[in-house]
C-alpha cells in the first residue's frame, strides 16, 4: 500500500508541475539507496538507472521493498542513505531534498483514490491545480478523452465499473502530463477478464503518452505484459534486471526461476558433468562435482510421444484448459507427478502408457538451497 489516507489527500492537492506540451519522459535513477524503517531495512543498496520513456515492473512478493522504492520516487519518502535522482541530478540524498510537487511525477493509488462527492471531470480537474481554469477544463476534458471516457465524464465514481475507476485514476495522474508515472498496483483490484483488458489499454496508454513508468505489482504476468524491463525483487534487493523474456528465459537463481513458472523440481547430484535423475541425465552446467542440484523442468517444454518412444510414463490426470491441456504424468522412480501443459489430440485419456519427450536445452539446473 503506497500511502496513507493522509498522505494521498496532500498529493492530489498539490498542484502538478508537469510539462506544459507532450510530456517530457525523464530519466530516473537509484543509487545505493538504503532505506531503514526503525530495525526494518526495507531496501538495501539498491541502484537502478531507469531511461526516458521506459515502462519498469517493480516485482515481487509482499514487503520485499517495491512500494518503498515507488514512494522514494515520488518524494513521498526520504532515503536512510543514498540518491534518488530525474534527469542525472539529485532529488533526494543527504545534501539536498526536492520536494513531491515539483518533480514532475504523476502517482496512481492502488485504490485509485478518487473523491467520491467530485464527478469524473472534478476529480481529474482536482489533479490540476496550478493551472488557469481554461486550460485545466480543456486539460482535464483532453485527459478523460484519451482514457475512453467522454461520455462518463459528469458521472460520480460510484456510477463507474471498476475498470472505469481505474482509468479515472490514470486520467488524473496523465493529465498534467507528468515526466514520470509511478503505478502501485494498479490492477490489483479488479476482476481476471477486466484486469486483461485495462492492462493491455493501460500499456498501450504509456507508450503513447511516452512518460517514464514504474509500475509495482506481484504478478509476473502483468509485468511480462506492459514492462520493457521487469526488476525482480526480494526482501529488500534487486535480484535479476531484465526483459520478461530474459527472466523467463535466463533466471539467475532458483527464486527468480520458480518467479516465472510452475516448474517440476527433483533434487540431484552433479556426477560427471551431469545430473542423473528418475527422468533423465541433465547437464549441470556450471555445477562441481558432486553438487547438490535441483532440476526444474518446464511443464510447457514436455512432450508427449506415442508409448514406446522416450521417457515411458502414465497420465494420471488430464485436464482441458482451453489452449493447452494440464497432465500430470507418473514415472517409474519419480514419487511425485510430472507436470506438463501440452496441447493435445482427443485421443490421450487418464492410464494412457505414453511415452515423455524431455529437451535436455529447456530444463534449468540450479544448486539446490539457492532460495
Ligand atoms: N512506514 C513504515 N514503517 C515501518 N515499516 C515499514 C514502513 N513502510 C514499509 N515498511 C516495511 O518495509 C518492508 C517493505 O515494505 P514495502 O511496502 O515497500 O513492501 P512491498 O514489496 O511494497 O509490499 P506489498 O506488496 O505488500 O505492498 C516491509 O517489511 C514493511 O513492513
Amino acid at each position: 500500500m503506497l500511502a496513507s489516507n493522509e498522505t494521498k489527500a496532500r498529493w492530489l492537492s498539490w498542484g502538478r508541475r508537469g510539462t506544459a506540451g507532450a510530456a517530457i519522459p525523464m530519466a530516473l535513477g537509484f543509487d545505493q539507496v538504503t532505506q531503514r524503517f526503525g530495525d526494518v531495512t526495507a531496501l538495501s543498496e539498491v541502484s537502478l538507472s531507469i531511461e526516458p520513456g521506459e515502462v519498469v515492473a517493480l516485482l515481487g512478493q509482499s514487503g520485499c521493498g517495491k512500494t518503498t522504492l515507488l514512494r522514494l520516487a515520488a518524494g513521498v519518502e526520504r532515503p536512510s542513505s543514498g540518491r534518488v535522482l530525474l534527469e542525472g541530478s539529485d532529488v533526494s540524498s543527504p545534501q539536498s531534498f526536492v520536494e513531491p510537487e515539483q518533480r514532475g511525477v504523476g502517482l496512481v493509488f492502488q485504490d485509485y483514490a478518487l473523491f467520491p462527492h467530485l464527478s469524473v471531470r472534478e476529480n481529474v480537474r482536482f489533479g490540476l491545480r496550478g493551472y488557469d481554469e481554461t486550460s485545466a477544463e480543456a486539460t482535464a476534458l483532453r485527459a478523460i478523452a484519451r482514457v475512453g471516457l467522454a461520455d462518463l465524464s459528469e458521472a460520480y465514481p460510484h456510477m463507474l465499473s471498476g475498470g472505469e475507476q481505474q482509468r479515472v485514476a490514470l486520467a488524473r495522474a496523465i493529465a498534467p502530463r507528468p515526466g514520470v508515472l509511478l503505478m502501485d498496483e494498479p490492477f490489483s483490484n479488479l476482476d481476471r477478464r477486466l484486469r486483461d483488458v485495462v492492462r493491455d489499454e493501460t500499456a498501450a496508454l504509456l507508450k503513447e503518452t511516452g512518460a517514464t513508468s514504474i509500475i509495482v505489482t506481484h504478478d509476473p504476468e502483468d509485468a511480462m505484459r506492459i514492462a520493457d524491463r521487469i526488476v525482480l525483487m526480494r526482501a529488500g534487493r534487486i535480484v535479476q534486471v531484465g526483459t520478461g523474456e530474459q527472466l523467463y528465459r535466463q533466471p539467475n537463481s532458483l527464486f527468480a526461476a520458480r518467479f516465472f513458472c510452475d516448474f517440476t523440481e527433483i533434487e540431484g547430484r552433479v556426477l560427471r558433468g551431469a545430473v542423473d535423475t528418475p527422468v533423465g541425465r541433465f547437464p549441470a552446467g556450471d555445477l562441481g562435482e558432486g553438487a547438490q542440484a535441483v532440476v526444474c523442468i518446464r511443464p510447457q517444454a514436455i512432450r508427449l510421444t506415442p508409448k514406446g518412444f522416450c521417457l515411458p510414463g502414465r497420465v494420471v490426470t488430464r485436464r482441458f484448459l482451453g489452449e493447452v491441456d494440464h497432465v500430470l504424468l507418473a514415472v517409474s522412480g519419480f514419487d511425485r507427478p510430472l507436470l506438463a501443459r501440452v496441447s493435445l489430440t482427443g485421443s490421450v485419456r487418464e492410464g494412457d502408457d505414453v511415452g515423455i519427450d524431455i529437451p535436455t536445452d529447456e530444463v534449468l539446473v540450479f544448486p539446490a538451497g539457492d532460495t
